[in-house]
């Protein structure tokens, strides 16, 4: 798996200080309210459980499926529902938990399906924003780390379904694509 890598971008060291200081900040921002932290799955499953150790105001949980970019990566512009929310989320400080934006298509998508459900409000945090790749117009609230114009993998995300177990963000060797 390491052999497929090419180069790393962020190693996981920096991912992990990286991490602390957004839980802090979040812990301020949220400061005398409960918010509902909703982990986009799958690739958000390891910032998700990372970040909320680092939140000190009490929080809940919930998990969201969706999936847009399949075997491939480019996405395919559709998103597609996999797992819906477990609960009633109205009335409710709603916190997005995202690996990373690119096209941005995917939390547009959400971010308009959970304010219909007349939440108080709705804050995007993403690990990793690649604001090359947009072709909407998408912000997050916070950010991690700005990333350049490459298919990344590791930390949560994949590429066809491997490499989320890598410790950090690596770009993969071209073969590895067309093989
Ligand atoms: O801004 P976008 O261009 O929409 O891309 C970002 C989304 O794509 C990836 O999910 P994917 O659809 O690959 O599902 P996964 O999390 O299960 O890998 C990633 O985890 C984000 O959710
Ligand atoms: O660069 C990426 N890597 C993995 N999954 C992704 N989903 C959107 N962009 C990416
Ligand atoms: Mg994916």
């Amino acid at each position: 798996m390491q052999n497929d890598i090419q180069e790393i971008l962020i190693s996981q060291e920096e991912i992990k200080e990286k991490v602390a200081e957004l839980g802090q900040h979040l812990s301020k921002e949220y400061e005398g309210r409960n918010p509902l932290v909703i982990c986009i799955l799958k690739g958000a499953f390891i910032f998700m459980a990372d970040l909320v150790k680092e939140i000190t105001v009490p929080i809940e949980l919930d998990f969201m499926a969706v999936s847009s970019y399949g075997t491939s990566t480019k996405s395919s512009g559709e998103v597609k529902i996999i797992k819906d929310l477990d609960s009633s989320i109205e009335g409710r400080d709603i916190l997005i938990v995202e690996d990373i934006i690119d096209s941005g298509l995917t939390l547009s998508y959400l971010v308009d399906v959970l304010q219909r459900r007349n939440v108080k409000s709705v804050k995007l945090v993403t690990l990793f924003d690649k604001p090359s790749g947009r072709t909407v117009n998408l912000e997050a609230d916070l950010a991690g780390f700005i990333l350049p114009d490459a298919f990344v993998v590791g930390y949560g995300l994949d590429y066809a379904e491997k490499y989320r177990n890598l410790p950090y963000i690596g770009v993969l060797k071209p073969e590895v694509y067309s093989s």
